[in-house]
């Protein structure tokens, strides 16, 4: 009987797209699903692909379809789903065979279900997969946490369908257990926070400029060739320039104003809370899909609270451009800055320039950007900081000017941007050398004699408060 080299668990839209990539890359792949009655229209769908992949309809069979060592590789929903999953394939699999979790998953989960599998004696990797069904079918990104030895066993099957950089190939080994779900949990992050940026600049543009969603495709469109090129910047233009067949509107203005999120954007602020950092961008981004979800309070106080008053104008194309470039900068800077704190505290030496170099193509933030923050960290910036690597800084004082003035705008004319004013704020704070926190411990310690320092002496002191 023909055997396979790795075996999908979840046809879903990721699994399906690829097990069709390891196919095409002549990775003989088993496949097997809950609903087994997907299984085979999609390898007749596959046509000459389909002599690679080898469907199983039950998991017993799956398992023993399997080269040994095996590797089993699943591609569903984390959290009860996978656990279930676990609990059916662990006690077909053997010692040395190695289960995984290619779906985004909350990285302390799988540190828990790492220590649950290893104690088995079977390999436990996470892995970060980016790129969506397109990604994953032609090339993804893909971030890869487990043992030393395990990335060795799975090089092999994943740098050949990986997308590639230049010929580089996008994948890596990120560090133990939880280390590939982490980065792949903050670069959603940082996917959030662009998104929700971009989202900002079209309503600025829609509901303080009065433009259409065709117009501001077709500036997207031309923004795609500038500083701002990447997937994002592009998805939007496509998504501006759709029109409904029914209503012969512009899709977007019949989309409902209310925006999904399955969990890492919350992961990632949740993480980066638990790490004494900032992620103001992130959580602007997270808090605004939650907001949108509040559609009847929304509707209500629309009509309740005191409105909006236009003053000023909308700054030109050229300005949002530019501001929205400071915008992605410094909600990258805040997601390494959280990928440094997770580094350090959980000693897992993540190499961050790397993880820039393997997010440059195949992945959702895929960008030009990229290029020049992976070189910035390469070359060591000052104290770690990506914002203060020379190239970054030299960006930023071209672009802030810019997201001030937006911002700016965006308060008086009454529009939200939580995304855009929280990486302002970011930065403003950055830049005081003496910030107002002296008043923070002085109240601290009236109220409950917390101490603080002094900044003519060293030691802990208390004030004499009256
Ligand atoms: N879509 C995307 O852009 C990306 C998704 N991911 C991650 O990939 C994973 C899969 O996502 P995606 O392919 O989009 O999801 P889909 O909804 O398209 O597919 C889900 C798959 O999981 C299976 N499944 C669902 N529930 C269970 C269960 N309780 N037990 C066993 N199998 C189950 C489904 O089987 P059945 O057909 O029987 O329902 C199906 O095969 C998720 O973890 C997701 O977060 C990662 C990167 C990008
Ligand atoms: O991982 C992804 C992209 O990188 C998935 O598309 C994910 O579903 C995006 O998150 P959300 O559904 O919360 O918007």
């Amino acid at each position: 009987m023909k055997t396979a080299q790795i075996g999908i668990y979840g046809l879903g839209t990721m699994g399906r797209a690829l097990a069709l990539n390891l196919a095409e890359h002549g990775i003989v792949t088993a496949v097997a699903n809950r609903e087994t009655d997907w299984i085979d229209p999609f390898v007749e769908g596959a046509s000459h692909l389909g002599e690679n992949l080898l469907p199983a309809y039950d998991l017993e069979s799956f398992v023993k379809r399997l080269d040994t060592p095996r590797t089993v590789l699943f591609m569903i929903p984390s959290g009860p789903p996978l656990d279930v999953m676990l609990d059916h394939v662990l006690p077909l699999l053997d010692a040395g065979d190695m289960v995984v979790d290619a779906g985004n998953a909350d990285f302390n989960e799988t540190v828990r279900r790492s220590a649950r599998v290893q104690a088995l004696g079977i390999d436990y990797v996470g892995m970060g997969v980016s790129g969506g069904a397109r990604g994953a079918r032609h090339g993804p990104s893909m971030m890869v946490g487990g043992d030393d030895h395990s990335w060795t066993r799975l090089a092999p099957v994943l740098c050949p369908i990986a997308a590639r950089f230049e010929g580089d190939p996008c994948v890596a080994h990120m560090g133990p257990d939880g280390a590939g779900h982490f980065v792949k949990t903050v670069h959603n992050g940082i996917e959030y926070a662009d998104m929700q940026m971009i989202a900002e600049i079209y309503g600025l543009l829609r509901d303080g400029g009065g433009w259409d969603a065709p117009a501001i495709g077709q500036l997207f469109r031309a923004w795609s060739g500038g500083p701002l090129a990447s997937f994002l910047v592009d998805v939007t233009a496509i998504a501006l320039a759709a029109m409904d067949e029914e209503t012969h509107q512009p899709l977007v203005d019949v989309i409902l104003d209310k925006a999904g999120q399955k969990g890492t954007g919350r992961w990632s602020v949740i993480e980066a809370l638990k790490l004494g950092q900032s992620a103001s961008t992130i959580e602007g981004a997270v808090g605004a899909r939650a907001w949108s979800a509040a559609l009847d309070v929304r509707r209500t106080a629309a009509d309740v609270l005191p409105g909006t008053s236009v003053v000023g104008g909308l700054p030109g194309a050229h300005v949002l451009e530019r501001a929205l470039l400071a915008g992605r900068i410094l909600s990258h800077a805040q997601g390494f800055d959280i990928l440094r704190a997770a580094s350090q505290e959980h000693a897992w030496d993540l190499d961050l320039a790397r993880i820039a170099e393997i997010w440059r193509a195949g992945c959702i933030l895929r960008s030009d950007l990229l290029s020049d923050i992976a070189k910035s960290l390469a070359a060591d910036p000052p104290q770690g900081q990506l914002v203060l690597a020379p190239g970054m800084v030299a960006l930023l004082d071209q672009s802030v000017p810019a997201l001030r003035q937006v911002v700016g705008a965006a308060v008086q004319t009454g529009l939200p941007v939580p995304a855009l004013s929280a990486a302002l704020a970011w930065y403003d704070s950055l830049r005081q050398a003496r910030g107002n926190a002296n008043l923070i411990q002085a109240q601290r310690d009236v109220f409950g004699s917390h101490g603080f320092e002094r900044i003519d002496k060293t030691g802990r002191f208390n004030g004499e408060w009256g």
